[in-house]
């Protein structure tokens, strides 16, 4: 359905999608590029690799933050020179840190996704990978009668006042916790229609 509406339009440059942990931007990206039929990347998966496999979380255990920010900053650069059409899903630290912003602003179209901290909390609580970031919460006491966890809410909330700002710095931005995966993927690609003037 997706493929008969849109055809076969892409921007012309890589598309780098940007936003808050659990916002979707690994999912998204992969469908995305397959909707373009182009490679897909993670910018994670990336640093991994480039570190023989270890964990993102070994990582930073191991070697601290800022060493995977300039990983991660010279993995985003060495794509981008690759390879010239692809989608990209960056980590949620990544656009926060000055130089990878400006790499991405100046080399990619950058898609800010973002949903309400309410729906991340949500997500995050059912996601199988280990969220960074996000402090050890005592579940036990924060959790609601109705499963809602108030601590990972309230902590979300916070992260969203700080970053929106920078973030919001994309050229797009695209909400992504209202409908299907298929519904999000369109709003992606309407509003880059939009950004390129392409009827
Ligand atoms: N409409 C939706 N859009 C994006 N992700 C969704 C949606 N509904 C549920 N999810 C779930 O939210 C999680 C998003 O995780 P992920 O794609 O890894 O996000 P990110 O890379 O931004 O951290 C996945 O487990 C995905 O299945
Ligand atoms: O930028 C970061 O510090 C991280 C980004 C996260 O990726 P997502 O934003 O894709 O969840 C996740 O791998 C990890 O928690 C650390
Ligand atoms: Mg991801």
């Amino acid at each position: 359905m997706i493929r008969n509406t849109y055809r076969e339009f892409y921007p012309g440059k890589p598309i780098a999608l940007v936003g808050m942990p659990g916002v979707g931007k690994t999912t998204l990206g992969k469908l995305l590029a397959e909707f373009f039929g182009i490679p897909f990347f993670d910018s994670d998966n990336m640093v991994e690799k480039a570190a023989g496999g270890l964990s993102v979380s070994t990582i930073y255990e191991q070697f601290g933050e800022t060493v995977f920010r300039s990983a991660e900053q010279s993995v985003i650069r060495r794509v981008l020179k690759e390879e010239s059409s692809h989608v990209l899903a960056t980590g949620e630290g990544a656009f926060l840190e000055p130089q990878t912003r400006m790499l991405l602003l100046e080399n990619t179209c950058t898609v800010y996704m973002c949903a309400k901290p309410s729906h991340l909390a949500d997500r995050l609580s059912r996601k199988a990978r280990p969220q960074l970031g996000l402090p050890q919460l005592d579940t036990a006491t924060s959790m609601t009668s109705d499963g809602r966890n108030l601590a990972l809410e309230k902590l979300l909330e916070e992260m969203h006042e700080e970053r929106d700002k920078l973030y919001g710095l994309a050229d797009v931005r695209v909400p992504s916790d209202q409908g299907s995966y298929d519904e999000t993927l369109a709003r992606v690609l309407d509003e880059l229609k939009l950004h390129f003037h392409i009827i």
